[in-house]
């Protein structure tokens, strides 16, 4: 053991409660939703929050793992990604002690959701629209509004809308989730410019019927990273 390792004594420092939350989003019925779990314990019980938890040193490696852990109890759902928001902290977001949440988030494709762990009492994809009518626990609604600006910027410079789309999906499709993320209209020109310019989707030979015509079908290739575009998209 080092000196320096040898000298420091973990419990010389008083240590904030850490914990990770996941804010997931979701497009379904033309609405932008939220991944919410309404709780069974206090702090904040019966209110809704998000699907996070505290750090376990002994079973969790990395606070990605955290997130993954917690996201499958409480919610049974896998993302395939996760990307890391911001911390947010201080003494008084949570009536236990100082607290550190780092919180990732995510968009993800409309799935079924259920939890299996008894802190939980319900799981349920909420319109965003209808966060503000409810009971949220701790910050978990400012970290929702922050996640959804981000989310909404990114909608306009990067690809990352297919990430709630099914595996086979139209131009039509891709405009309406985007518009619905954003909460505008955009040109459907520009975004089949974008879909051409970039190397990232294939088509699909069997085209489907759409408004009375047939539309073509895109892919997203395998193993390819979402784009990211220099300008925004215009509406
Ligand atoms: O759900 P329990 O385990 O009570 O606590 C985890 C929550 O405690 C809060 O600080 C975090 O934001 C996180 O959501």
């Amino acid at each position: 053991m080092s000196e320096m390792t040898n000298s420091y004594d973990i419990n010389e420092f008083k240590n904030p409660i850490f914990t990770v939350d996941s804010v997931l989003f979701t497009v379904k019925d033309d609405a932008l939703k939220v991944l919410m779990v309404k709780r069974a314990n206090e702090p904040f019980i019966g209110n809704w929050g998000l699907p996070g938890g505290f750090v376990d040193v002994d079973s969790d490696t990395t606070t990605d793992g955290t997130a993954l852990r917690k996201l499958e109890e409480k919610t049974s759902v896998a993302p395939q990604y996760l990307e890391q928001l911001q911390v947010f902290s201080g003494n008084a977001r949570d009536p236990r002690g100082f607290s550190v949440t780092l919180v990732y988030f995510a968009l993800i494709p409309a799935q079924e959701v259920s939890s299996h762990i008894d802190t939980v009492d319900d799981v349920q994809w909420i319109d965003i629209k209808n966060i503000n009518s409810l009971s949220i626990a701790f910050d978990h609604k400012v970290i929702i509004d922050q996640a959804k600006e981000r989310l909404q910027q990114k909608a306009l410079y990067s690809m990352v809308p297919v990430y709630c789309l099914p595996e086979y999906f139209t131009v039509g499709q891709l405009k309406s989730v985007i518009e619905t993320i954003i909460g505008k209209t955009i040109q459907r020109k520009s975004l089949i410019r974008r879909i051409e310019s970039t190397d990232m989707f294939e088509t699909i030979d069997e085209k489907v019927k759409s408004g009375g015509r047939l539309a073509q079908q895109y892919k997203v290739k395998a193993g390819v990273d979402i784009v990211n575009f220099e300008r925004n998209l215009s509406s």
